[in-house]
This record gives C-alpha cells, structure tokens and sequence, in this order.
C-alpha cells in the first residue's frame, strides 16, 4: 500500500508525515489482543509511531498522535545511559509456559499478569509460583492485575500472591480510592498506571497516599517530554512500560527511560517478544535483560502489511485525530 501524508500536525507545525500501516500477530492473546497493529510517520527526526489502543477514543488518542509527532519531527531528550534494564511480560497462560517464557528471555525481573477475566485465583498462583521458580530466589517478580480487583479481593489475593515475594502489584483497583486504602491493608509495593495514563491531566492525579510507583508509558502521555513532566509533577520511583508497540514506538519508550535522572527499576519495554514478528529487522528484543538507546528503521513494513480494512480503519482513525 503506498505510504499517503499523514497531513499537518497539531500546534501548527507543518508536516508532510508519510503514513505506514503495519499489523502483527500475537503469540499468545494479550489484553484481549490477537493482532496488534498501528500507524509508522517518517519525518526529519525519525520514525515515530501511533498505535492507540481500539478503546482509546478520538480525544484521548490526541496524546498518542503529539507521542508520534515529537519521534518525526522533534526527537528525544538526551540520555543519561545507555542501555534500560527490562522485565519479561508473562501474559496470562499456564505455569509450564509462563516457566519457559521466563528462562528464555534471559531478564531478572517478571511482570505477570493475573486476574485475566474468566481465569481463577489458583491459576495466578500456579502462574506466579512457575515465575518464581524460573527466576529463582533474586529475580524480581511483579503483578498486573488491569483494574481487576476490589479492595477485599485485592488484600486477600495480593497476600496470598505475596507468598513468592512480589517488588510491586500495579493498577490492582481500579480508582485511587481504593489504591489508597489498599495500600494501607498490604505490605506489598502499589504501582499506579491506568489510573495515570487515562487520567484527563496525569500530571494532577494524587498518587501521595495511593501508589509507590508510577509507571509511565510514551504514547497515552503525549511523548517523552510530556512523561518526563509526569514523572516530575509526581516525584515517585518511575517504571517505563509499552503499549505494545512495534520497536518503532518501544525506542520512544527506551528514549524515556534513558532519559529518566533515576531509574530503580527494570521497564515493561520487553514486549516486542510478545509478537510473531516486527517492522525492523533489528527488533528491540532483550539482551542479557536489557534494551540499547538506538532508533530502529522499519525495513519490515512489507512484511507487517495490514489487510484492507485495517489499513483504512486506521487512516480514518488518524484523519479523526489530526481532524479538529
Ligand atoms: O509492563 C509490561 O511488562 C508490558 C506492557 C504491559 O503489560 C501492558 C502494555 C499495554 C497495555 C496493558 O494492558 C499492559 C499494562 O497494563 O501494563
Ligand atoms: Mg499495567
């Protein structure tokens, strides 16, 4: 499909983006995801790229688009090292598999997800049982469990998960709320993601009483610089994690973490690993448990071609976004 201009970036900023739709297929569903799939812009800075999630609306993917524009047009932030230390993404399948994926990622830290609709609470605790064991007694295992649980539910299942020693449960309720007054129940570390990143101003969000943790990701807070602004506004541990983005959008993610003045734990930006493929043929994937600051070039796109409903679902998508 030949590449079409994205048309003019929002700010008035003149440019004549090309636009490429790519698609890859999950290995194992995630988040409800089978295919994952976005839009690549090229411009003088780069490649940048804007892939919201299907649920994010018109408005709230404005941020998504300002993350793309700024890799195109502006580039990133200088970085203060030069390489980010990652965790493996273990979704939520059984503890055989859960165990391999660990071993094979070659990372010290896991993050889990748990509380996977239609799932029980023995399977979390099979799932992350099976991740202690791979990691060992010095690997670092975290949880996810997407807003799941009410308080109740959240003590007992985060005390009983905690048997395997866990460093922190991210978004384990929904509102801040309850983070607040779960944090007062449990000895575990509460990390705060959607109730940041869907958050109208996340910069605003009283996380003081509610979470330990922040965990920033590039496209649903507007680029680099505007995370960088949140981690900031907050002044708490910060933890960069990906929307499931191509290594296009994961690099945006290594730029922030790269760029973060502190940096005390591994960051969710392993997850090119959770695809059949990618547009590069140097894919972000983990080395020793790390990521290297480099901008990859989508010389893959022929091989990530969407099929034609996507391809134009994701052009009226973005002419919506750039629209008003
Ligand atoms: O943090 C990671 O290890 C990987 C990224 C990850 O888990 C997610 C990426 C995108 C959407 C999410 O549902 C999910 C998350 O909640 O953090
Ligand atoms: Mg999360």
């Amino acid at each position: 499909m030949p590449a079409a201009p994205a048309a003019d970036a929002p700010g008035g900023v003149p440019a004549a983006l090309e636009a490429h739709v790519w698609s890859v297929p999950m290995r194992t569903r995630f988040r409800g995801i089978e295919v994952r799939d976005g839009v690549l812009v090229h411009g003088p800075a780069g490649w940048g790229e804007f892939s919201p999630f299907w649920d994010y609306d018109v408005a709230e993917s404005r941020r998504w688009w300002a993350s793309a524009h700024e890799a195109a047009v502006l580039g990133w932030p200088d970085p203060v090292r030069s390489s980010v230390p990652v965790n493996v993404t273990v979704p939520a399948v059984g503890p055989e598999q859960a165990h391999a994926i660990v071993r094979a990622s070659g990372c010290r830290t896991a993050k889990v997800k748990v509380a996977e609709p239609g799932q029980s609470p023995a399977e979390d605790v099979a799932r992350v049982e099976a991740v202690r064991d791979a990691l060992g007694p010095t690997g670092a295992v975290r949880v996810d469990a997407n807003a799941a649980w009410d308080v109740d539910t959240a003590v007992v299942r985060l005390r009983e998960l905690d048997r395997f020693g866990l460093e922190y449960a991210e978004q384990p309720c929904p509102t801040i709320e309850d983070l607040a007054a779960l944090r007062r129940r449990v000895d575990v570390r509460i990390a705060a993601d959607e109730v940041v990143r869907r958050a109208v101003d996340p910069r605003r969000v009283a996380l003081a009483e509610a979470a330990d943790v922040v965990v920033l990701k590039v496209q649903p807070l507007g680029g680099v610089r505007a995370a960088l602004e949140v981690a900031e506004a907050h002044g708490l541990p910060c933890v960069v994690s990906s929307a499931l983005e191509s290594s296009v959008g994961i690099a945006a993610g290594v730029a922030l973490a790269a760029a973060l003045p502190e940096l005390p734990f591994a960051c969710g930006l392993g997850t090119v690993a959770l695809f059949t493929g990618d547009v590069t043929s140097e894919p972000l994937l983990p080395l020793d448990g790390a990521l290297p600051v480099v901008r990859p070039v989508p010389d893959r796109l022929a091989e990530c071609v969407a099929d034609a409903a996507t391809e134009r679902r994701w052009r009226e998508r973005l002419a919506a976004v750039l629209g008003s």
